[in-house]
């Protein structure tokens, strides 16, 4: 029999309260989440709630999914976590869908309460999975980055916390094997979608080379310098906000994660993100289509 889920925290007890997801330990969590066996988070929740929603058909409408009581059409599960009003939270299947937000530290306090979650629900065989969107460095607009390795803003291969004063780092790697299966779904789907490193930052604009945030005390040439460095010696593909933290704590807890991000500007040739609605959504849409059809695949 499959292991079951376990924490090493020992201040860990049978009573707990993920206060942002709005759920505790008295919420029956084995009986509604022990067959969770994916977590999918990304930063949006009406990109979360629509990919609940797409599963929902894609897995043939699963039974053991939490339904709204009030359905309208494309609206037909139930936000879990509403009453915490910070997170949404989706259960379609074996699926647990959540959103995370902007950045290591909204994701970082989700992702804690996710763990948890499974942690007391018993789960076995659970892998993480974000999707998102990202900056693409020398990629046309649209390509979808599976990232290898994540990279913080030192373009260190880590996650960095500090914890009691003291800086602590955790590799911040993903699993090879569900790269593997996610660019063989991309092909597939006729996606185009590459293997590369993925560059996680805490700030959207300077940190990520930006000439355009609300401030800016660097020059053209450092800014290219340094997207050129990323580029070809660090094999950075993308720029996105949560990469470190997301493989740095799946990574920590011995679980199996896949950061899956389209790419919304190439970098190299612009900053500011000028796609129309129609199309970002579309470029949006392809990480979802490519977890959505792994879950399929797997399950
Ligand atoms: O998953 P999303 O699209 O929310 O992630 C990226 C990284 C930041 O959170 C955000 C910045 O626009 O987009
Ligand atoms: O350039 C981008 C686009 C999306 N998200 C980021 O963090 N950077």
């Amino acid at each position: 029999m499959a292991e079951k889920f376990c924490l090493s925290n020992p201040n860990l007890t049978d009573e707990d309260h993920l206060y942002h997801i709005a759920l505790s330990t008295s919420d029956n969590l084995p009986q509604r989440f022990g067959d969770v066996k994916y977590v999918c988070m990304g930063g949006k929740e009406r990109r979360m709630q629509k990919f609940a929603e797409l599963l929902y058909d894609t897995l043939g409408k699963p039974k053991n999914s939490e339904l709204t009581e009030q359905p309208t059409p494309g609206h037909r599960l139930k936000n879990i976590s509403q009453s915490g009003g910070r997170y949404c939270f989706y259960k379609v299947g074996p699926v647990a869908i959540v959103n995370h937000g902007i950045g290591n530290p909204s994701l970082s306090v989700v992702l804690n309460e996710m763990l948890k979650l499974i942690h007391h629900a018993g789960c076995t065989d659970v892998s993480f999975f974000r999707i998102g969107t990202s900056g693409g460095l020398g990629m046309k607009p649209g390509t979808v980055i599976i990232t290898k390795q994540a990279y913080n803003g030192l373009l260190e291969n880590c996650y960095r916390q500090v914890i009691c004063g003291k800086e602590i780092r955790y590799p911040a790697d993903t699993n090879p094997q569900l790269a593997e299966d996610l660019l063989k779904c991309a092909k597939d789907f006729k996606i185009e979608a590459i293997a590369g490193n993925t560059m996680g930052t805490n700030d959207f604009f300077e940190e990520q080379a930006r000439l355009d945030g609300a401030f800016c005390e660097f020059s053209r040439q450092e800014k290219s310098d340094f997207l050129k460095r990323a580029h070809d010696e660090f094999g950075i593909r993308n720029f996105e906000m949560e990469s470190c933290c997301f493989s740095g704590l799946c990574a920590r807890a011995n679980l199996k994660c896949a950061i899956v991000c389209t790419t919304v500007v190439n970098r190299l040739e612009r900053d500011d993100v000028t796609a129309d609605k129609s199309l970002l959504e579309e470029w949006e849409f392809y990480p979802q289509q490519l977890v959505a059809e792994y879950i399929k695949r797997s399950c």
